[in-house]
């Protein structure tokens, strides 16, 4: 599919040639090539079970693909890890941890300091800026499991801010999310400046959502492969969702 203009010169953050994707003997993925612009939004969008989660843990060395080459920054997934978080869809937090969210921040940053150093300033200063970008600066002495499902939201991606990686990966970040919580973290997913460092970071992330995946600047549509690839109104065409979905959608227009 031919780049617009804007992605022309943009490297490429991931490279995906002919990858197949499984899980044991079950195909996720079937032979499928795409890439994600470095310092740019991403959307991977599909139906339920198309593969999204299956790309994303490929993309960070999870699960290894059994056909085809997968660079991740120029590097084999395992090796860029260090250089890529991955904030996951809500989890719970367990009582029995007595976790508050500053330290649950701050634990982003122990994975790239070693778990028995101190923090130095930058790293305070970066989660201290990660609790303020997810408004949530007024929590951080609260233990997690005394927060709501979105809150705890907002701290799970504030630990993916406070690594400061080079590629931020949300999975289904707006899911389930009230208007408050889901525009917080909307901002950050269209966010690749990071206004700290001057650096811009590749976002990735999944949706159900059309209009979130139009709003990105790459589309990535999945149906068991890459069914198409490319700027959003190249990529989001009846045509394709058509393939992809298996339907027109709950209220397609009347023809
Ligand atoms: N650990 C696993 N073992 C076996 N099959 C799996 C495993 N994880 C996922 N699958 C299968 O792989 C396919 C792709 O799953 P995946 O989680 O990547 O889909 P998805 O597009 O992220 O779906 P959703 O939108 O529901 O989150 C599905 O058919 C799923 O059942």
């Amino acid at each position: 599919m031919p780049e617009t203009s804007q992605e022309v010169d943009t490297p490429h953050a991931v490279e995906a040639t002919d990858i197949t994707l499984a899980h044991g003997t079950f195909v996720a993925l079937a032979k499928s090539s795409c890439h994600i612009p470095a310092g740019r939004v991403t959307a991977v969008i599909g139906p339920n079970g198309s593969g999204k989660s299956t790309f994303l843990n490929s993309v960070t060395g999870l699960i290894v693909p059994v056909g085809g080459t997968l660079a991740v920054l120029g590097q084999r997934p395992v090796d860029a890890r260090p250089r890529v978080s991955y904030v996951l869809q809500n989890v719970e937090a367990p009582v029995d941890l007595p976790l508050t969210v500053r330290e649950t921040v701050a634990m982003g940053r122990y994975a790239s300091l070693g778990w028995f150093r101190r923090l130095r300033s930058t790293d305070r200063d970066a989660i201290d800026a990660a609790l303020e970008r997810m408004r949530i600066a007024d929590l951080a002495h609260r233990h997690l499991h005394e927060l709501s499902g979105g809150q705890r939201h907002r701290v799970l991606v504030a630990q993916g801010l406070a690594q400061e990686h080079d590629i931020l990966i949300l999975d289904e970040p707006l899911a389930g999310l009230d208007v408050v919580s889901a525009e917080v973290i909307d901002g950050i997913v269209h966010d690749t400046g990071d206004s700290r460092t001057g650096d811009r970071r590749t976002v990735i992330h999944t949706t159900h959502d059309l209009s979130e995946a139009a709003a990105a600047d790459h589309v990535i549509l999945m149906g068991g492969r890459v069914v198409a690839e490319g700027p959003p109104d190249e990529v989001l065409l009846e045509e394709h969702l058509v393939e992809a979905f298996g339907t027109r959608g709950l209220h397609p227009p009347v023809d």
